[in-house]
């Protein structure tokens, strides 16, 4: 099979996070996760955890993957790979997973920073029942459709 010269393997973004994952800023939690992002364009864009010194400040790895990669012109995603230091793959956290759900389902993969573990999901089902951007569009979509039948109404009761 041949593949396109973008195409690179789960693993290989694996590899890509855990170098992410070498440049975490966390010394409060000394907890460091890294990740990677495949661009629909075959872009690698990575992010890793960013602490403050107000603890709150803290932004994920996700986070920081998506904010880096959006700030570069990229909002169409093929994959994401997170990695932490656990032993067992350890998926996003919530607001993560609102994050990355905001630029449609693709594919996750969670890793470790140790071994060949996998966990391979994607954006939706890591957030059943999604709140979406197109939550908002369906929203406008009834809005114009109940203003119209109001008209439509005020139309044919005036004749
Ligand atoms: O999905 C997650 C969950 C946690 N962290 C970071 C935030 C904090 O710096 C550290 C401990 O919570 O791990 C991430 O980067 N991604
Ligand atoms: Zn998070």
């Amino acid at each position: 099979m041949d593949f396109a010269p973008q195409d690179i393997s789960d693993i290989e973004l694996v590899g890509l996070a855990r170098t992410a994952m070498k440049r975490a800023h966390c010394p409060y939690s000394k907890f460091p996760v890294g990740a990677a992002i495949l661009t629909e364009s075959g872009d690698t864009i990575l992010g890793c955890n960013v602490e403050n010194a107000s603890y709150g400040g803290t932004i994920c790895a996700e986070r920081s993957a998506i904010v880096s990669a959006v700030s570069q012109g990229h909002t169409k995603f093929r994959a994401i790979a997170i990695v932490t230091g656990l032993s067992k793959p350890a998926s996003p956290c919530g607001l993560c997973r609102q994050f990355l759900v905001e630029f449609g389902n693709y594919k996750v993969v969670v890793g470790t920073a140790s071994n060949s573990q996998i966990l391979v999901t994607s954006t939706l089902e890591l957030l059943p029942y999604a709140f979406t951007p197109e939550s908002l569009d369906t929203f406008e979509q009834e809005k114009a459709s109940e203003s119209s039948a109001v008209e439509e109404n005020t139309v044919s009761a005036r004749s």
